[in-house]
C-alpha cells in the first residue's frame, strides 16, 4: 500500500558515479510529509543535486530507494516539477514556445494562467528566445514550466541563486502561495539560509554524501541549545556539536541530554547557527529522522 502522506522517501539510498567513483550520496534515510516545504542545504559537493536528481527519476540509485508520491522508479514524473541548478531550456525557442510545450507535455495538468503570471511578472517579451534571456529570467522561465505543471512535489535546486532580490522575494512569494493552496510539497536548496528560515518548515542538511539533520525545522531549533559556560566546564553528558574557548569563557551548541546548570547562559539557536555548526563539524553526530535516532557520525 502507498503511504499518500509521505511525499518523499528514502531509505538507505546510495548513489555512485561509476564502479570506481566515490559515493555521491550514502546511507540517506527521511521521510518528508506531503504538504512541506523542506530546505536542502550543505556544502558544495555534499550531494544535494544528485538528491534531486535521484527524486526527479532522473538517475537510478545504486542502493537504497527513493520513493516520490508513493511510487519507485519516476513513476511519479508527471507529478513532479524539477528545476535543476543549470535550468536546462531549448534555447532556440521563444518564450511563449517554451510555454506551448509545457502544455503540450502536460495535458490536464497544466496551468496556463499560472505560468504566464510568472513570465508576465518579469516583464519577459513572449517573442523573445530563451538564447537571448538572462541567467534570472532564463529561471523564471523555468520555473513558471514547473508551477504550470501544477506539481504535488516541486524539486527546486538552487532556485533563486541568479535572481535580484526583488524576484527572488516575488517568486518566494510565489512558491508559498502554491504550497499554501494546492498543497504542492517544495524541496528547494539554497545557499543563503537566512532566505529559508522563514518559508522552510522542514530541513535537510546534508555533509559529504550522508544526511546530517532530517526533520521540522522547530523540532531540530528546540533540540539544540547555544550555551556559555567558565572555560573548562565539562558538557557531559550533552551531545557537543561545536564548542571553543575563548579567553574564560566556553561557548559551545550543544544537544541537552537533560537540564543545564543554572550558571550556564542557555539561548536558542537560530538555524543558520545550527547550520553553520554542523557544517563546520562534520564529525558532529547526525539528528536523523524519526523514528528518533541518535547516529555516530
Ligand atoms: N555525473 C557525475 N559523475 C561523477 N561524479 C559526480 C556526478 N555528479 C556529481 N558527482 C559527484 O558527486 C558529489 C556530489 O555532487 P552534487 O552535485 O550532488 O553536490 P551538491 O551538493 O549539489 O554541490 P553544489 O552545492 O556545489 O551544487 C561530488 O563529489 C560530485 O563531484
Amino acid at each position: 500500500m502507498t503511504d499518500t502522506s509521505v511525499a518523499l522517501a528514502a531509505d538507505a539510498l546510495g548513489k555512485r558515479f561509476g564502479r570506481r567513483g566515490g559515493w555521491a550520496l550514502r546511507d540517506c534515510s527521511f521521510r518528508l510529509p506531503a504538504g512541506r516545504v523542506c530546505a536542502v542545504v550543505g556544502p558544495n559537493g555534499a550531494g544535494k543535486s544528485t538528491l534531486f536528481a535521484l527524486a526527479a527519476g532522473l538517475i537510478a540509485p545504486t542502493e537504497g530507494t527513493v520513493t516520490v508520491l508513493g511510487t519507485r522508479r519516476g513513476e511519479a514524473r508527471p507529478r513532479v516539477g524539477f528545476v535543476a541548478q543549470d535550468k536546462p531550456l531549448y534555447p532556440q525557442l521563444t518564450v511563449a514556445e517554451t510555454l506551448r510545450m509545457g502544455a503540450d507535455l502536460n495535458p490536464g495538468r497544466w496551468d496556463e494562467q499560472a505560468a504566464q503570471r510568472i513570465v508576465a511578472a518579469g516583464d519577459l517579451d513572449p517573442g523573445s528566445s530563451v538564447r537571448a534571456l538572462s541567467g534570472g529570467q532564463r529561471t523564471r522561465v523555468a520555473l513558471a514550466l514547473a508551477l504550470g505543471k501544477r506539481p504535488e512535489l516541486l524539486l527546486l535546486d538552487e532556485p533563486m541563486a541568479d535572481l535580484d532580490p526583488l524576484a527572488r522575494h516575488e517568486l518566494m512569494g510565489v512558491l508559498m502561495g502554491q504550497a499554501a493552496e494546492d498543497g504542492t510539497t517544495i524541496v528547494m536548496s539554497s545557499h543563503v539560509i537566512a532566505e529559508l528560515q522563514d518559508s522552510c518548515d522542514h530541513l535537510l542538511l546534508i555533509g559529504a554524501g550522508r544526511i546530517r539533520l532530517a526533520g521540522e525545522m522547530d523540532t531540530l531549533l528546540e533540540a539544540h541549545t547555544r550555551v556559555a559556560a567558565p572555560a573548562g566546564t565539562s558538557l557531559d553528558p550533552h551531545t557537543v556539536v561545536e564548542s571553543r574557548t575563548t579567553g574564560r569563557q566556553l561557548s559551545a551548541l550543544i544537544r541537552p541530554a537533560g537540564p543545564l546548570p543554572g550558571d550556564w547562559r542557555a539561548d536558542a539557536p537560530t538555524l543558520e547557527e545550527l547550520v553553520l555548526a554542523h557544517l563546520r563539524n562534520p564529525q558532529a553526530p547526525a539528528l536523523t529522522p524519526a523514528p528518533a535516532r541518535e547516529t555516530a557520525a
